[in-house]
């Protein structure tokens, strides 16, 4: 398939909006996410492993903040669990919608529900594998232990939550260095200097990055037995946590 190169932040604007997922960022998405964080492609591709690990018969995947589908049709090509199925939310209809319309012509036979709505209001039960792929960082910081815990409640004994995020860092030094080489590495995709201070711009008070020992402490207190990275490039992060 022809991807849309995303130019959004391309000539300068007058007035930044905060960053929304609407239909201008659906036609550009998969360009923009994978020239945008560092490791994605390899992350994806380690949710369907994980999920073919975990996967249990008569249980649900769920993908939440699923975009465009790209961790559930990672996890469609590795579960073979009989009578597993995935459910896979997002509250942008315009991601829904396309999302929709791939799944219909690349795997219109596969068993995944696809809901338009918040993830902070779906039930979550008899879950073996929860995945949260660079979701729970626009999710308010007061929501995120309460909706931790719903997931750490909805999963069933030994199931796995996925956590992708955009890190921080308490050391100042270590928080501008890792800002700085992630700068490099859009540049390094074909970003200008002005997409990456616009697009920081829009972000702001959007994406609310926190540290690594905030994000274990919290899965800890969520009830998780243990919680561990097991990818990270630059401050792009992916943990482990274990029911
Ligand atoms: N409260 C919410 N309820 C539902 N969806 C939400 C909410 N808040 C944000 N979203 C959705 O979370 C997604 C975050 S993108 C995930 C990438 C995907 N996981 C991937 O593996 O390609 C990450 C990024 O763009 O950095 C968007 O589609 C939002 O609409
Ligand atoms: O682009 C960035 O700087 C990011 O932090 C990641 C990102 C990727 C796609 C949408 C929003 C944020």
């Amino acid at each position: 398939m022809t991807q849309t190169k995303d130019s959004i932040y391309a000539s300068p604007l007058a007035d930044i909006e905060a960053f929304k997922f609407d239909a201008k960022v659906v036609d550009v998405f998969p360009d923009m996410i994978q020239r945008s964080v560092p490791g994605y492609q390899a992350i994806i591709a380690a949710i369907g492993l994980l999920a073919g690990r975990f996967a249990r018969p008569d249980s649900v995947c769920y993908d939440l903040g699923c975009s465009l589908g790209a961790a559930t049709f990672s996890m469609l090509q590795h579960i073979d669990a009989p009578n597993c199925r995935i459910v896979a939310v997002d509250n942008s209809a315009a991601m829904v919608s396309r999302f929709h319309e791939r799944l219909q012509k690349d795997a219109p036979n596969a068993n995944v529900q696809i809901r338009c709505e918040d993830i902070r209001d779906i039930t979550i039960e008899n879950a073996s594998v929860v995945v949260l792929n660079f979701t729970l960082q626009f999710i308010p910081v007061e929501d995120r232990l309460a909706f931790l815990r719903k997931i750490q409640q909805g999963l069933l004994p030994g199931g796995l939550l996925i956590l992708s995020e955009k890190l921080c860092f308490d050391d100042p030094r270590q928080q501008d260095l890792q800002t700085d080489m992630h700068h490099a590495f859009k540049r390094a995709q074909g970003y200008s200097d002005l997409e990456i201070s616009q697009k920081r711009s829009a972000l702001e008070n959007v994406l609310i990055p926190e540290t690594f020992a905030a994000h274990q402490g919290r899965l800890l207190e969520a009830g998780f037995n243990s919680a561990e990275v097991w990818f990270q490039y630059f401050n792009f992060a992916s943990i482990l946590a274990l029911k």
